[in-house]
């Protein structure tokens, strides 16, 4: 377990958070005319937790990733790291709160520089960062973290499948021992295999590490696998916040329901898709 200690500040804690967008033609009609696409969003992770976060499309998922990876500000409200108030605008306080909360992008073979060779991809942020300690220790220790074979250190990311550049965009974050993972949609486009290991490397993660995550998908269905909590987001608010197995047996807005219903769907469908059939014993042409 890795609960919070009497009196310690959690690890990350979102209090009060609006984000509203304005209209740049009508700086004039500001206050008027902001849409609010965050209202008052209220969210504690501790250590070791993992919980997801559920919302269909302009739920107000990414905005709220980027208030959280201090990408953006908001409007109001405050988020603060083990106590520590996050604010894009300090540079050396971000330096500090980049090894604390890493992310894990939606679509990591287009986020790998094309240029560089593995190993560069997984040093860049330990050098970005600061990070004072052996380099080549951390990229190996990384590389064995994620199950990547020491020989693909030099290929690029063009060579890489599907699963072993996520696998990458995951070694990139984990060498820097961050306390809390932010993933986007980290199963989407990956083979069942390949998602069995990431969910078995999120479990590593969590619990022999005290890694915590927040996992963002639109798709309801990976929460029960992959968190003990789920947040669901509509039209900016948080509309529950509940451990998952109460979530999918007693959902208590209309909109949960409707999630868990496809959710259930995508599992029917999937069920009704034949195994595979058993291997050829012809020769692959
Ligand atoms: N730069 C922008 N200009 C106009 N509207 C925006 C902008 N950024 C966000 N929005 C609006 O804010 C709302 C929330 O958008 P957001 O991208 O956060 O949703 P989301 O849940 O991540 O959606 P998706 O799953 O499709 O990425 C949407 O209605 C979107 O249209």
């Amino acid at each position: 377990m890795h609960g919070l200690a009497s009196g310690e500040a959690p690890l990350l804690c979102a209090t009060g958070l609006y984000k509203h967008l304005h209209s740049p033609s009508l700086a004039f009609w500001r206050a008027r005319t902001a849409r609010t696409i965050l209202r008052d969003i209220n969210l504690s992770i501790q250590p070791g937790e993992r919980i997801g976060l559920a919302g269909v499309s302009g739920a107000g998922k990414t905005t709220l990733l980027n208030l959280l990876l201090a990408l953006k500000g908001a409007d109001a409200g405050t988020i603060t790291c083990q106590g520590r108030a996050v604010r894009p605008a300090s540079v050396r306080a971000l330096r500090w709160y980049r090894r604390q909360v890493q992310y894990i992008p939606q679509d990591p073979a287009s986020s790998l520089d094309p240029r560089m060779s593995v190993r560069d991809l997984i040093r860049e942020p330990l050098v970005r960062l600061n990070v004072v300690d052996n380099h080549t220790r951390r990229i190996d220790e990384a590389l064995d973290r994620v199950g990547l074979d020491q020989t693909l250190l030099r290929a690029r990311p063009a060579a890489l499948s599907g699963g072993q550049a996520q696998r990458v965009a995951i070694a990139r974050a984990v060498a820097l021992r961050p306390r809390l993972l932010l993933a986007d949609e980290p199963l989407s486009g990956l083979d069942l295999p390949v998602r069995a290991r990431v969910m078995q490397l999120f479990d590593d993660m969590s619990c022999l590490d005290g890694t915590a995550f927040l996992i963002i998908s639109h798709d309801l269905s990976v929460m029960p696998r992959l968190c003990e909590r789920t947040l669901i987001l509509h039209d900016g608010a948080i509309i529950e916040d509940r451990p998952t197995t109460a979530l999918f047996e007693t959902p208590k807005h209309d909109h949960t329901r409707a999630l868990v219903r496809a959710a259930y769907q995508d599992h029917a469908i999937t069920a009704m898709v034949p195994a595979p059939a058993a291997p050829s014993l012809y020769p692959v042409l």
